[in-house]
């Protein structure tokens, strides 16, 4: 059944008539799975998250539940697609709270769908205590700290219950505490809505804790796909990063990787 997939097919998009990512194919993302897209800087991944959120020109098939979401205008695409890019805004003058109230309001799931004002305060709330930030509630945003600012935007896209969530790097600036709490919600929340969850992250590590699959990703195109011990390997390791890694499962069963040194160019294997 298409009803609960999400489905790239021959994406392409790029910058100013370059092409970073050219008929990109990814596999099929079920309702109520949390996938990581990995790769080194540059390879391309919040171009593929900008425009999947639609907030890039794209060609290609982007479908979710079976619909056709390229060429949709960018608030149809935003009832279906939540991005939260890598960092808040600066320079607003608003509270915590304000913040994700105003977020719900614009959104498809606040106002429009008929939500009231207490009602959107207290979706609004419970996100907060869910994301382990009620007591910045009333703090201005601009007096928060980076990884504060890094939970209130996953607040504030949390906020509006999409069926898709796209989360660009999103614990890069938290401590280990918050890191994990924040991957556990992700994962929580997509098990109990049925929300897909397509994250990018540097920390393979977590990846590989919290993924039903990986995307492993270079250079615009797809390098390695599966379950995370399938796509994290030190072939893969080697290969996209150019390091040489082990892998091995811990006593708890999860995968650990342990990177030993860099590769000179010519021990890089080719593809
Ligand atoms: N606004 C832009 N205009 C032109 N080129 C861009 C723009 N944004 C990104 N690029 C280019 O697109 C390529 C991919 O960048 P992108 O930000 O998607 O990589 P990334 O994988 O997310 O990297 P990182 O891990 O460093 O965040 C890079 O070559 C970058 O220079």
């Amino acid at each position: 059944m298409a009803d609960d997939l999400l489905q790239v097919r021959d994406l392409s998009t790029g910058y100013h008539g370059r092409e970073i990512i050219h008929k990109l194919v990814l596999p099929d993302i079920r309702a109520g799975e949390v996938h990581s897209l990995v790769g080194p800087n540059g390879a391309g991944k919040s171009t593929l998250m900008r425009a999947l959120a639609g907030l890039q020109r794209a060609t290609g098939s982007v479908k979710l539940g079976g619909r056709e979401l390229i060429g949709l205008s960018l608030a149809e695409h935003a009832r279906h697609i939540t991005y939260m890019p890598q960092t808040l805004p600066q320079g607003v003058a608003l509270t915590v709270l304000e913040s994700v109230i105003g977020a719900l309001r614009a959104s498809p799931t606040g106002e429009d769908a008929g939500l009231g004002e207490k009602a959107i305060e207290r979706r609004s709330l419970e996100v907060l205590q869910r994301v382990g930030i009620t007591h910045l509630a009333l703090n201005g945003l601009d007096q928060l700290s980076g990884g504060q600012r890094q939970l209130v935007s996953l607040a504030q896209s949390l906020v509006r219950e999409p069926r898709v969530l796209l989360l660009d790097e999103p614990i890069s600036a938290l401590d280990l505490q918050h890191q994990l709490r924040v991957m556990q919600l992700v994962h929580e929340l997509a098990r109990e809505r049925g929300m897909i969850a397509l994250v990018v992250l540097h920390d393979l590590q977590a990846a590989a804790r919290w993924s039903d699959g990986i995307v492993m990703f270079s250079k615009g195109a797809v390098v390695a796909t599966g379950k995370p011990a399938e796509a994290i390997t030190p072939h893969t390791l080697a290969r996209v990063y150019g390091v040489r890694a082990r892998t091995e499962h811990c006593s708890h069963g999860m995968l650990q990787i342990m990177v030993d040194g860099v590769l000179r160019p010519d021990e890089v294997p080719a593809a």
